[in-house]
């Protein structure tokens, strides 16, 4: 199943038990607006690079739509759109103000130095400045993107339009960027899961984890497990990983690999691949890389109890149904990781009203509004009888279908 086709599998399921019309399910999912751009740039060498980007621009009923950037070999149309849609049902679910999107360039960043990476960046906003915006469409940071990204397009979209910090998120926070949006999809994804946590009972200090991916979400999902009492014994990054059953220390390992750039070598620890971490021994896996890493292939042997969703679309619907059967807890990424959005909703807000907020109203909000989507989710499930999945998409399905009735098309 391609990306795309998940997303709409998992949007029918809850359509169905909805009873949503056939006209309102297609409303809902058609995006209102593709954008596929040619963005050509000078390499160091003299060569023009000629590479495609995309943004897709999903639903914006609730708002202004919002959403990353990612810079992957891996992106094309049907990844963007399917993560496109998903931010739709994801903000809704926050109850942030906002509708859904998604963009990306086909690129390896690896191979790029910093200023081919600058030229990148710069000439793929020349290419969408006129469709996004404060009030239209919100980009952040995802895969292979970061603050020092989101700064140049904040300075290229200002010599279009002039200066306006609120058109893009998750921006360094010597340039208006929010104190505590880097760590917030970690802050939010060891919300949820010691929400979940505490909904069975089980203490986190008694609590195993393994993490997939080291970027800005597993390593301060990691961080932000140690500091509560969890024992994370293993990581993976995309050139290996570290195993160690008693716990890893992540602080070194933060460190390890920021100066090497993967976990793999960390001392105090046994090499692990990243088929092995998805089946290891560990009451909670917690992936935070790539899409699709929990299949039909693995998902009679994932050992876990529960899965924390810290990826978009880790899991396919196969494996889903898998889980369901085998009683396997699933937070979904379209609540368990949107603390980043929710943060870059911080973000903008200080920005429209040039007031910058203290760290601990950053934390204090972020971590208020995942407990409490947290819950109405966990109820909505227990109440209707389904899986979390399915009760996070009944939440927000429902209310950007409400919205659409009450402000007509
Ligand atoms: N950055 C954010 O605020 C948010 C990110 N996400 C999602 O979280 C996931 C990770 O994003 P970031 O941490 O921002 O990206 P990142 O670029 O900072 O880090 C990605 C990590 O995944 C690893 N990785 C890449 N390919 C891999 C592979 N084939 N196998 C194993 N590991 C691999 C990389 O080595 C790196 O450690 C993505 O699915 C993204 O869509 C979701 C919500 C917000
Ligand atoms: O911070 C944002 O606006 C978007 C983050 C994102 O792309 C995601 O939640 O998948």
């Amino acid at each position: 199943m391609t990306p795309y086709e998940s997303a709409r599998k998992y949007f029918f399921d809850a359509a169905e038990l909805m009873d949503l019309s056939s006209n309102m399910q297609k409303l809902l999912l058609l995006p209102e607006r593709e954008l596929k751009v040619q963005v050509a740039f000078e390499r160091d060498n003299g060569e023009i690079a000629t590479l495609v980007g995309y943004r897709i621009q999903h639903n914006s009923a609730r708002g202004p739509m919002k959403g990353g950037l990612r810079f992957h070999h891996e992106v094309d149309e049907n990844e963007v759109r399917a993560l496109a849609t998903l931010m739709t049902w994801k903000t809704a679910i926050v109850n942030i103000p906002y509708g859904g999107a998604k963009g990306g360039v086909a690129v390896n960043v690896a191979d790029l130095a910093q200023g081919e990476l600058e030229a990148l960046t710069r000439r793929f906003v020349d290419e969408i400045h006129d469709v996004i915006g404060p009030d239209k469409d919100i980009p952040a940071p995802d895969m292979g993107t970061n603050a020092q990204v989101m700064a140049w397009i904040m300075n290229q979209y200002g010599k279009y339009h002039g200066f306006n910090p609120a058109c893009v998120t998750g921006k360094p926070v010597e340039m208006h960027g929010a104190d505590g949006r880097e760590e917030a999809t970690g802050r939010g994804v060891v919300a949820t899961t010691r929400a979940l946590l505490d909904r069975v009972g089980r203490p986190v200090s008694e609590t195993s984890f393994a993490i997939q991916g080291f970027g800005n979400v597993g390593s301060h999902t990691a961080r932000f497990l140690q500091k509560s009492g969890g024992k994370v014994c293993g990581v993976t990054d995309a050139v290996g990983g570290v195993w160690n059953p008693d716990g890893l220390d992540i602080k070194k390992l933060v460190e390890f690999a920021v100066e090497n750039g993967t976990v793999e070598g960390f001392s105090d620890a046994e090499p692990i691949s990243n088929d092995e971490l998805l089946i290891s021994d560990v009451d909670v896996l917690i992936p935070a890389a790539i899409g699709n890493v929990l299949s039909r292939h693995n998902a009679r042997d994932v050992r876990a109890k529960f899965i924390v969703e810290a990826a978009n679309s880790p899991t396919t619907p196969e494996a889903d149904d898998i889980f369901h059967e085998r009683e396997i807890l699933v937070v979904p990424d379209v609540l368990a990781n949107a603390g980043g959005v929710t943060v870059s909703y911080f973000e903008w807000v200080q920005n429209r009203q040039h007031f910058k907020w203290e760290i601990s109203r950053v934390r204090n909000e972020l971590d208020r509004i995942m407990i409490e989507s947290f819950d109405k989710v966990w109820s909505l499930a227990e109440r209707r009888h389904v899986p979390l999945r399915l009760a996070s998409y009944l939440l927000g399905i429902g209310r950007v279908g409400r919205a659409t009735v009450l402000g007509g098309i």
